[in-house]
């Protein structure tokens, strides 16, 4: 309940129209009781004053009030349910999307250090499924909930008037299907609920998993195995499914079995009332029709608790990653970013967990602003591992590393990003258009500003050859433009940006020659007045940097000066 209880909190700033869908809900709940009561009433009533009319006698009837009400409460019921609609969806949709976005908040300070350990797959259930079985919270349980409990108030208050016994036996089977049915099909379907979620979210992760890697599947022609292994998986939860759906179909019939008891119970009790003279016909129909409708009150309540479990797990899931520790900590004080970029590390030892062993050990490096150097080296040497930390991805395990003799952690990390350009052989392209994937370095670039970056990154013939220029959809992480057009594109983002220090990690990483070239080319007109720091493996570009080093077993050795 701790997980629930923390999510209430986040519903607050929608209070508003949360309290408006419970109260149009219980508006409309009380409608559709009063509305069949009053009608069973009515037509006892006026088949009554029918049989007295053909006896002879005087027809001292008032048809018309009563079935004006009756019209009214159908009008009101009518209107409340399609209110209550839209304003518990609304209301809903709401909270999701505050809590969605909330969400991707706590995700910014796990950037990339704790998430690179999570599966995407993984990540990407808990944003999605798992935030919107959120939805279950107030729609299915506290919205049904709260209307049920003042519903009942209400209704055993008004066949109290009539016949008490009836209330006291209504009031007793009402509590009875809303608080203890519901308890126990909680307990019976909450490992089944919280399983579909387990499950939900391991065939996400594996459905990805197929979808990335489809066209190496079917190169290597392993698609059939895997695609066999997803209908064992579907099967799997097919079975967890139909278990629930089980306890569902024996929760709604034991509630039903319940109501029916009542009535039985409420019958006899309103005859022997009526026998001795204490209810009329009419009363009597009224107080049985109004035990029937009230049920309908609770109906909701065990299915909801049942599936509980699945709102509870999910909360937990996202409630697990809002909570996971930063990889680097926040200083209380941050000191301002410095004018001057000096970067020192200073016996920098780190490693990714104790059980893996060193990555990097005892490296002491100094690059002055302005400084180009290269690191060299075979590959998980630990040569991006050091560009991480000098971008404060990681905070080293000893150690420190200065920018203008201060210790970087003593600068707020968010801010300090912007001291650098990364330019990597997997820079990020969004499904989007040129322009925009451009305008995330520099929102506000003018035309002029743009223009000039696609020149400097040779994209200019590229970007004429295209109809739509800039405004080019780019698809799906760029796959609708060359890798060399890609890293072009993200080389003009990099421009845009105009960091004082250049992080460039294998920037030409599967490029043919001519291209690879190129963007050495254009990087070295750019870099001039910049502090650039270069991992590589190809000699192409060697000749951007004073100072080469090779990385090798977590230590740094110079190798040309
Ligand atoms: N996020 C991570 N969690 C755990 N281990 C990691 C992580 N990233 C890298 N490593 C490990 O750290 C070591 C150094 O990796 P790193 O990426 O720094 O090497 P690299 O020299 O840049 O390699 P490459 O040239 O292939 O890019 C490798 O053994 C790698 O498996």
């Amino acid at each position: 309940m701790k997980d629930l209880q923390f999510f209430l909190r986040l519903f607050k700033p929608y209070s508003g129209w949360l309290a408006g869908g419970i109260l149009l809900a219980l508006l409309t709940a009380l409608a559709a009781i009063a509305l069949l009561t009053l009608s069973g009433w009515f037509i006892s009533a006026s088949a009554i004053a029918g049989l007295i009319a053909i006896d002879g006698n005087t027809l001292a009837f008032n048809f018309m009030l009563p079935a004006a009400q009756i019209r009214a409460l159908a009008i009101t019921r009518t209107l409340g349910r399609y209110g209550e609609r839209v304003v518990t969806h609304e209301a809903t949709f709401r909270v999701l999307a505050g809590i969605r976005s909330w969400f991707f908040q706590q995700l910014i300070p796990l950037v990339p250090g704790r998430l690179s350990a999570m599966r995407s797959g993984d990540l990407l259930s808990r944003m999605t499924a798992d935030i919107d079985a959120l939805d279950a919270l107030y729609l299915r349980l506290l919205a049904p909930a709260a209307v049920a409990a003042v519903g009942i108030i209400f209704v055993s208050i008004f066949l109290a008037f009539y016949a008490p016994a009836v209330s006291l036996v209504n009031a007793l089977m009402l509590v009875i299907a809303s608080v203890w049915t519901p308890w126990i099909f909680n307990r019976l379907g909450r490992g089944g609920a919280e399983e579909i979620v387990i499950l939900a979210a391991n065939f996400r992760i594996r459905q990805l998993d197929l979808i990335q890697g489809l066209a190496d599947l079917i190169a290597n022609r392993a698609y059939g195995r895997f695609s066999g292994f997803l209908g064992q998986f579907s099967d799997l939860m097919i079975n967890v499914q139909r278990q629930n759906n089980r306890l569902s179909a024996v929760s709604s019939a034991f509630t039903l079995l319940l109501s029916q008891l009542t009535l039985l119970i409420a019958l006899v009790l309103a005859a022997l009332a009526f026998n001795e003279g204490q209810l009329s016909g009419p009363d009597a129909a009224l107080v049985v029709f109004c035990v029937i409708a009230a049920f309908e009150l609770v109906m909701p309540l065990p299915q909801a608790m049942q599936m509980l479990g699945k709102t509870q797990k999910a909360a937990r899931r996202i409630r697990q990653v809002s909570e996971m520790p930063p990889a680097v900590a926040k200083p209380d004080r941050p000191l301002t970013l410095p004018t001057r970029y000096d970067l020192q590390l200073d016996g920098v030892s780190f490693s990714y967990s104790e059980q893996q062993g060193r990555v990097l050990d005892n490296i002491s490096l100094a690059i002055p602003q302005g400084g180009k150097i290269a690191i060299v080296g075979p590959s998980g040497s630990g040569k991006t591992s050091l560009l991480q930390l000098i971008m404060r991805y990681y905070d080293p395990e000893q150690g420190s590393v200065l920018m203008a003799g201060q210790n970087i952690a003593q600068f707020d990390a968010d801010e300090m990003i912007s001291c650098f350009g990364v330019l990597s052989q997997r820079s990020q392209l969004f499904a989007a258009t040129i322009k925009e994937n451009l305008l995330l370095a520099k929102p506000d670039a003018t035309a002029a500003e743009l223009n000039a970056a696609v020149k400097a990154a040779g994209l200019e013939n590229f970007i004429a050859y295209l109809p739509e220029g800039l405004e080019t959809w780019v698809g799906e992480s760029g796959v609708k433009v060359s890798g060399g057009e890609a890293r072009r594109i993200a080389l003009a983002r990099l421009y845009l940006k105009n960091a004082p220090i250049l992080i460039l990690d294998e920037p030409t990483e599967g490029l043919d020659s001519d291209t690879e070239r190129d963007v050495f080319k254009a990087l070295a007109d750019f870099a001039s007045d910049k502090t650039v720091i270069m991992v590589t493996h190809r000699g192409a570009g060697l000749g951007l940097v004073d100072v080469v080093y090779r990385m090798g077993q977590g230590c740094l050795v110079l190798i040309n000066n």
